[in-house]
C-alpha cells in the first residue's frame, strides 16, 4: 500500500539540496537494480533549484547518465528554446551539462504550428504502451494546487482515457499545454510533490488536509509520495 511522507526543512536552498541528494541517490538506487533510471522532470522555479544544485553534488558522478531516462510531466506549448518552457529551463539548469543519451531525453513537443492537441498525442505515443517504469515523478505545487498543468476544476484533471492531454485555455500562462494526466501520475513508483515559499502555504496545507478540489491532493506513488517542503510552505500543514 502507498504511503504518504512529508519532509519539512528550513527553507528553499536546504529544499533544493535536499531533492537533489535524493533525487541522485534514487537513480543510483534504480541503476544498481536494473541498469536504467526513469525520471520525470517538473517545471517552475523550485525545479530549476534543484536542477542547479544536482550539477554540483559529487555524488551525481556516481550515476551513469547515459542510461536516465528523462520524461517531463508538463510543458508550455511554446517553440523550441523559449525562455518559458519546461525544457529550456532544465537544459539551462543541468541537461546540458551531462553526458545524456540524446534518445533518452523524452522532452515534450515544441510549438511548431501542429497544434497542442497533435504535440499531446505524439507525447502519448512517446510515452507508449505501456508505459515506462517511472521510479521518480517530481511535481511542483502551483499557488492554486495545480500539478503538472493539471488545474483546479479543469475538464483534463479528469481525463481518464489518454495518457497525456492538451490544455488549450490554462488559467496560468502561457495558455497552450500539453500535460500528463492524472492516471498517468499515479503510475510513478514514487511521486514527489515539491514547495517552497509562502506563497504555497494554502494550496499545500489544504492538498494535505484532504481538499480534492485541489489537483495535488490526488498525485499519488504506487510505493511512496513524498511532500519535499520548506518551512513557509508547510505552515498550514496540521500534524
Ligand atoms: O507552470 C507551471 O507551474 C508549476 C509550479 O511552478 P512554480 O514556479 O510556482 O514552482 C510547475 O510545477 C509546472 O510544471 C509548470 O508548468
Amino acid at each position: 500500500m502507498s504511503k504518504t511522507l512529508v519532509v519539512v526543512v528550513p527553507d528553499a536552498d536546504v529544499l533544493a539540496a535536499t531533492v537533489a541528494s535524493r533525487l541522485v541517490a534514487k537513480i543510483v538506487d534504480a541503476q544498481a537494480d536494473r541498469g536504467t533510471a526513469s525520471v520525470v522532470l517538473t517545471g517552475g522555479r523550485i525545479a530549476a533549484k534543484v536542477l542547479g544544485t544536482v550539477k554540483d553534488l559529487p555524488a551525481a558522478a556516481a550515476i551513469d547518465w547515459s542510461h536516465v531516462d528523462l520524461w517531463w510531466g508538463d510543458e508550455r506549448f511554446l517553440p523550441a528554446g523559449d525562455a518559458d518552457r519546461n525544457e529550456t529551463q532544465a537544459r539551462a539548469a543541468l541537461l546540458d551539462a551531462l553526458p545524456l543519451d540524446p534518445a533518452r531525453v523524452h522532452a515534450m513537443p515544441a510549438d511548431s504550428g501542429q497544434g497542442v492537441a497533435a504535440a499531446a498525442a505524439a507525447y502519448a505515443a512517446e510515452l507508449g504502451d505501456p508505459l515506462p517504469p517511472f521510479d521518480v515523478l517530481m511535481l511542483g505545487v502551483g499557488e492554486d494546487g495545480h500539478v503538472a498543468s493539471l488545474f483546479p476544476d479543469h475538464p483534463v484533471l479528469n481525463e481518464t482515457s489518454t495518457t497525456t492531454a492538451s490544455v488549450e485555455d490554462s488559467p496560468k500562462p502561457p495558455p497552450n499545454r500539453v500535460t500528463l494526466t492524472m492516471p498517468t501520475i499515479q503510475t510513478a513508483d514514487e511521486v514527489w510533490l515539491i514547495a517552497a515559499g509562502p506563497d504555497k502555504t494554502v494550496s499545500v496545507g489544504a492538498a494535505l488536509g484532504g481538499d480534492r478540489s485541489k489537483p495535488a491532493a490526488h498525485a499519488t506513488g504506487v510505493s511512496r509520495t513524498y511532500w519535499l517542503l520548506d518551512r513557509a510552505a508547510a505552515a498550514d500543514v496540521k500534524k
